[in-house]
Parts: C-alpha cells; structure tokens; sequence
C-alpha cells in the first residue's frame, strides 16, 4: 500500500488484460477520488466489465497494477474484498428466498449472525423503498425492484466503493431515475464511492467525472461537462422557406457546409446562439424555426472514437487494431 494509492478509492497503473491473443484492455491509468461517481461509458466490448472484474479481484491483470480503498488487488485481494460492493449485469438474487430472507442469507456468508444484520437489513430495504415488499418471494419482484434490492445487498457490507456493472441496463426510463435517487442518497448519507460501466449516455450524465472506452482503452476522461464543452461545436437545425437556398447561403457567406434532410437544414456551430440571429440576417429566405443542440456525450464520443456510441464494432478487436490505435 503506498500514501498516493490511499488518497483513491480506485486508482491504476497501466492495468492490462490479454485473453489470448485479444488486449481486452490496455494501459489503464486511472484516479478515482473518493466519494465520487465514477463512469466506464463505452460500446459493447469496449474492456468494462473486464476492468471491473479485474478490481473487484476476479480477474487477475496482464499486466500493470490496481489498488482499490488502498490495497492492491493482487497482493491483497481479502483487504479488498472486505471493502467493496458489487452489482452485476446479471441477477444473481436467489429467486425462491424472499427480499428479507436473501440479504439475511448474503450477511451470514459474510460471518454476520441476524441479531447483528438485522437492524442493516431494515435500513437497507428503507433506503431502496422495498420494506413494504420484504417478505414477498423476489420471484414476483419488477426488474427495478430486483435491481434495488441488488444495490441494497451490495452495500450489506458497508463497502467503501460499490461497483455497478450497468445498473440500469434493460430498465425503463422511470425505474432508471428512481434507481439514480438512490444511488445519489447513498453517496450523500455514507460517502462511498461509486465506480460504474454503462453503455447509456443517460446514465453517464449522473457521474462526476466519466472515462470513454473503445476498443480496451481509454481515450479521454473528464467530466461530463468538460467533455461537452472541448467538442466546442453546437448543431443547428434550421426549417426555412427554400432549404436548397439556405443551404447555399450558409456555404457561401459562412463557409460552413450544411445539409439539407427531412427534419431541415442541418449544420455545426461553434456558436449556435451566435449563428442563428447572423444567418436570420442573411440567409434572404423565411427562417420558420431554429434549434441550437449543445454537444451531448454521443458528440463527444464520436468527436474521439469517430463513430457513435450506439455502433457496435464490426469484429472482434485484434493486437493489430491495438497496435494502430495508440
Ligand atoms: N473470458 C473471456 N475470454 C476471451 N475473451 C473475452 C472474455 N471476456 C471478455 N472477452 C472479450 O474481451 C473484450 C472486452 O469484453 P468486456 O466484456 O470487458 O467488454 P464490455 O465493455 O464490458 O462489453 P459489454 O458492454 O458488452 O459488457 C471483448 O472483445 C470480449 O469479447
């Protein structure tokens, strides 16, 4: 353990994963400080869940080094255990117990008698909004409640980081923002830090600061607010009276190339706010109505990465495309 490592809940040195022939993930070097909220977003096989893996202890790195609450993953991995959470993708509840009788169950594997988890329980079926449905069979429980009762069994421990492995994947909209409440209680009343992976851009938004992985590397991380604005272009969206004039207008006194599609004429800024008023000026055909997009995380990974978030890779990565990419 050093003193720099122990400032972080999680912190990295050129951590790396090769399955075989395949670099799953490569030079990770992250700082997580603690008691923030931390976000892997990135496509499907971008490296998340194996970096997960790898600092939660279930996978041993390549390469590099880890330390989670400030012990290494590899020297110390009981340390570790004994101070973190997990939520994975999949459930992993027991689905015949009941909410009560599954988090008594998970505290005893730990070594906690009831008479001592009990009064935890409570409050973690409180803190979830599950009292009501404690004695009811997690059979007959929604997704959501599933995932709520998941989040309450990871911190049965009091971990000093909870790893979430896309919380919210395959949850509607509204259950997603009620799990988000919790998420964000939960670091206001205890301070634990929360490391998450998430393909959802929605999800990335509640994070303080976010590393974008493709392709088992990082490649930028800030906060969501940082990354927006060093895209540094806003996108117009104008519905004229004469879209193919409007078009030309914008070429040739702005030197900006537009196009023209069914929801208008479509172009990007770098000041959207600025632009509008001066093409109004100009443009000599009736502007109907006028959109400024600011940048969104899809911008900022396509500014990066050069595709959007929602592409999937066309193959599986090789050490070729590695070697390329760095
Ligand atoms: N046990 C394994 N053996 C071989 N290759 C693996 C193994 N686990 C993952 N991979 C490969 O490593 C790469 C990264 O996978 P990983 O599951 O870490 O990505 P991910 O970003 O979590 O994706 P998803 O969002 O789909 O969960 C992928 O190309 C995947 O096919």
């Amino acid at each position: 353990m050093t003193a720099v490592a122990d400032e972080f809940a999680v912190r990295t040195e050129d951590l790396g994963k090769v399955y075989g022939e395949l670099p799953a993930v490569v030079g990770l070097d992250l700082s997580v400080p603690r008691g923030t909220t931390f976000g892997f977003l990135g496509p499907n096989g971008a490296g998340k869940t194996t970096t997960i893996s790898m600092l939660c202890t279930l996978l041993r790195p390549t390469v590099g080094r880890a330390f989670v609450a400030g012990h290494d993953v590899v020297a110390e991995p009981h340390s570790v255990r004994e101070r973190i959470g997990l939520v994975f993708q999949e459930t992993t509840l027991d689905l015949d117990l009941t909410a009560e009788e599954g988090l008594r169950f998970h505290a005893e594997l730990f070594g906690i008698p009831w008479r001592v988890s009990r009064p935890k329980v409570a409050a973690l079926l409180e803190l979830v909004d599950l009292t009501g449905s404690r004695d009811r069979p997690v059979r007959e429980f929604s997704g959501g409640m599933r995932r709520r009762l998941e989040i309450a069994r990871g911190l049965l421990t009091t971990p000093q980081v909870l790893f979430l492995d896309e919380p919210t994947t395959g949850l509607d909209p509204q259950t997603r923002t009620v799990i988000w409440e919790h998420l964000h209680e939960l670091r206001e009343q205890h301070g634990i830090t929360l490391f998450l992976t998430t393909h959802h851009l929605e999800e990335a938004e509640h994070c303080d600061r976010i590393a974008i992985m493709d392709g088992g590397q990082v490649e930028v991380e800030g906060s969501p607010a940082e990354l927006k604005a060093e895209v540094g272009h806003d996108t117009v969206v104008l519905r004229t009276g004469d879209d193919a004039a409007a078009v030309r207008v914008i070429a040739e006194r702005f030197g900006l190339d537009a196009v023209s599609g069914p929801d208008g004429v479509r172009l990007r800024v770098a000041d959207g706010a600025a632009f509008v008023p001066a093409f109004c000026a100009e443009a000599g055909v009736p502007v109907l109505s006028a959109t400024v997009v600011p940048p969104s995380l899809d911008d900022v990974f396509l500014h990066h990465t050069g595709r959007t978030i929602r592409a999937e890779r066309s193959g599986p990565l090789t050490v070729n495309d590695v070697g390329r990419r760095r």
